[in-house]
């Protein structure tokens, strides 16, 4: 666990960066730092490996104080990835990601055996080994540079906004990797950001800061848009909170309907030979001779934010459900899962005994 204690930052100049961080990042899980341009997210995250030194307060890694630990020791403990990478231009990909091994005196054949092993779990091919960082997309130097800071397996990870120089669809590639990655890895990781979408996505749990250092909530993803602490938060999160939270929770509780009970709105919903949904037909839609497309199903586990999506995209207003084998299995209505979805609202407004 990191822990904030009481930090804050005052530049010499009299900017407060951070103000009186009090925060306590979980061990094995990802920490985001989000919030508008200057309100001490780097700041704060570089006080964690002493790059910035608090002027009060203090930082712990599992209870013991950073400014204890002697900071080149400290900082080979603790992997730092940045925004566009950092590469060294002049060494090769593996003499890259080998850095801080050959640092601790790893022989030059470990390091490559290492590096290349993790070229692959960052999702690269063993070819770019020996290119150097200007013969690699942006995309996959961003790779890189995880990899680097995961070769000498540290506990610790801080990651300044090491995603956002690529464009979206790259982006999302890197992080659904990084979360794979991390899934397997479980690193205590502070990742810093000004995206909520990727805080969201990525978080465990999410420090909203605002202006003048300070932390506007601390929560997880799913807290941030049911319950934002402020206006501030509220706002920065943005719209469609609502129907955004929907995201965290299974449809695995939602009352389906059967798949018969559906002729008796009129519409017919075809199946094929296995049972599986072609598309809908029916009176009210047209005098069309094919089924029209029912747009996507779910099945047990996917969230309430799909099937809401499903039903109220469907052309008849109906999400189909269907099994492992994509036969239909049940149907719901938007009417039905719009008054689960508000009956679900009072029950969590209910206070708990
Ligand atoms: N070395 C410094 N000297 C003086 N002020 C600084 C210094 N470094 C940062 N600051 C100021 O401290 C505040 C917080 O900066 P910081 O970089 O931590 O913000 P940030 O939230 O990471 O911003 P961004 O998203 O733009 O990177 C800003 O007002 C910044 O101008």
């Amino acid at each position: 666990m990191i822990t904030f204690d009481g930090v804050s930052k005052v530049f010499p100049d009299g900017t407060v960066a951070v103000d009186d961080l009090h925060l306590e990042l979980p061990t094995g899980k990802i920490t985001v730092f989000v919030g508008p341009s200057g309100c001490g997210k780097t700041t704060s995250l570089r006080m964690i490996n002493r790059m910035v030194e608090p002027t009060s307060g203090e930082i712990l890694i599992d209870g013991v104080p950073v400014t204890t630990q002697d900071e080149a020791l400290l900082r080979r403990g603790i992997g730092y990835v940045i925004q566009h990478a950092g590469l060294f231009p002049h060494r090769t990909i593996v003499e890259n990601i080998g850095t801080v091994q050959r640092l601790t005196g790893v022989g030059r054949k470990a390091a490559r055996a290492t590096a290349i092993d993790l070229l692959r779990r960052v999702g690269l091919s063993e070819s770019l080994a020996d290119k150097y960082p200007v013969q690699l997309s942006g995309g996959q130097q961003q790779r890189v540079g995880v990899a680097r800071a995961l070769a000498a397996d540290p506990p610790v990870m801080l990651m300044d906004e090491p995603f956002s120089a690529v464009d979206p669809i790259v982006r999302e590639g890197l992080q659904a990797e990084f979360l794979r990655l991390q899934a397997e890895l479980g690193k205590t990781i502070a990742f810093v950001t000004h995206d909520i979408d990727e805080a969201i996505k990525l978080g465990d749990m999410v420090a909203v800061f605002r202006e003048g250092g300070h932390l506007a909530q601390f929560g997880s993803p799913q807290e941030l848009l049911e319950k934002p602490a402020n206006d501030f938060v509220a706002d920065f999160v943005g719209r469609d909170r609502g129907f955004r939270s929907l995201s965290f929770d299974s449809a695995d509780e939602l009352v389906i309907d059967s798949v018969a009970s559906v002729s008796t709105g009129g519409e017919i919903l075809v199946l094929d030979d296995a049972g599986r949904p072609v598309g809908w037909a029916g009176p009210g839609l047209g005098d069309t001779s094919a089924p029209i497309p029912h747009g996507g199903t779910f099945t047990r586990g996917d969230s309430l934010r799909l099937v809401t999506d499903l039903a109220i995209s469907s052309p008849v207003g109906i999400a189909v459900q269907v099994d492992v084998d994509g036969a239909a299995v049940g149907v719901i209505r938007h009417t039905s899962l719009v008054r689960q979805l508000d009956e679900r609202r009072r029950r969590r407004a209910e206070p708990t005994a």
